[in-house]
């Protein structure tokens, strides 16, 4: 008999994070992430992770609402379900329960995870085979301090860890932030790629001067500039600058990967599999933008090493990404809930091999960690 679906446990989990993590919208100390194991009747259990930011500051779900809705209503659509038919599965979530994107990847998550464990084939053979193995990997500058921010990165260039930088501003007024930003900028000259995250935090007539002025600090990249819905003055930037602009939380899935390409957007789209829903549902964004030459990067909500595996699997499906990754969640939590971390080098990270995600828990560490 083919195997259902028997059980779905959530657990809470806080990790301290290695120096406060200051975004446009709240200092991070700790992340919590969501960590589901599915059981399956033919004794395979799926590991999924759905993990967001700073509570509810980032965005409409929080770990404690994930944790919730997969207990109250996503689960029991699924158990008792046929484990095999992630397609059917995701149908049913998405027919039965609005939104809730990152619960819902956490569970897609689980579904890859067991199915490819089941098949002998890991996640990224399941969505149709690994193009690359070893994906390259940015770092966040984000301890508010431009001195500390200048010598964490030559560190990370030393030690061939990272040679791109995302910058995290919008929480000091522009031009303040414009001074730090170019500082590191000049700090590091050519030898590294210095990119900024504003996280929505200006408006359109700030986002112009402030843009302007990284632009001539030589910054390559600019990150969701203003807020999430404004998508027509998004378009608006990227048709009046030359640096271009890369669309963050505007762009949750295919549907606003098409109304801002419509749109006459140009730039990047940062895929997530917690915006998207998913492995699928990003990987259908990724398609949009291949269509439309939209360049692509590698996003993170900040996931451990659950989730960051996850969005490497499917980045593996892609070809070479034109912004390259940001899945350095794992370095930036002190700990870590599975038993081999993710291999970190090369200014790049490896594709774990192996069935399923490739992923083993550290049940100790997990039990330690985990909310009681
Ligand atoms: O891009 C975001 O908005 C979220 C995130 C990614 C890196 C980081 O430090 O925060
Ligand atoms: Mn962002």
């Amino acid at each position: 008999m083919s195997s259902v679906i028997e059980s779905i446990e959530t657990l809470l989990v806080d990790l301290p994070t290695i120096r406060p993590h200051k975004l446009s919208m709240t200092t991070m100390a700790c992340q919590t992430m969501v960590i589901v194991r599915m059981r399956h009747s033919d004794g395979i259990e799926g590991l999924g992770e759905g993990t967001t930011i700073g509570g509810l500051t980032y965005g409409p779900e929080s770990p404690e609402s994930i944790k919730t809705n997969i207990d109250a209503y996503l689960a029991p659509l699924l158990i008792g379900q046929p484990s095999g038919n992630v397609h059917a599965l995701r149908a049913r979530l998405n027919r039965q329960a609005r939104g809730n994107a990152i619960a819902k990847s956490a569970l897609e998550t689980a579904l890859l995870d067991a199915q490819g464990k089941r098949l002998g084939l890991s996640v990224a053979d399941l969505l149709g085979g690994a193009r690359q193995t070893h994906l390259p990997v940015l770092w966040t500058l984000a301890s508010g301090d431009t001195q500390k921010d200048i010598d964490e990165a030559l560190l990370r260039l030393e030690q061939r860890r990272h040679c791109d930088f995302k910058l995290k501003i919008g929480a000091n007024p522009v031009d303040q932030d414009v001074r730090h930003v170019a500082a590191i900028k000049e700090a590091l000259g050519d030898r590294a790629s210095v990119r900024v995250d504003v996280n929505q935090a200006w408006d359109e007539s700030t986002a112009v001067r402030g843009i302007q002025a990284l632009q001539d600090a030589g910054i390559e990249l600019i990150e969701q500039a203003i807020p999430a819905r404004e998508h027509a003055g998004l378009i608006r930037l990227a048709n009046r600058f030359n640096v271009p602009m890369l669309a963050d939380e505007a762009v949750q899935d295919a549907r606003d990967g098409l109304d801002l390409v419509a749109g006459g957007f140009s730039g990047a789209f940062a895929l997530k599999i917690a915006k998207s829903g998913g492995l699928h549902g990003v990987l259908e964004l990724a398609h949009v933008a291949q269509a439309a030459g939209i360049g692509l990067y590698g996003g993170t909500l900040l996931e451990g090493s659950i989730g960051t595996t996850a969005s490497l699997h499917a980045w593996a499906t892609l070809p070479e990404m034109a912004w390259g990754t940001e899945m350095f969640g794992p370095l930036l939590l002190k700990d870590d809930i599975v038993a081999e971390p993710l291999n970190y080098r090369e200014f790049g990270v490896d594709l774990p091999q192996g069935a399923g995600l490739g992923i083993t828990l550290d049940e100790d560490k997990l039990a330690h960690y985990a909310r009681r």
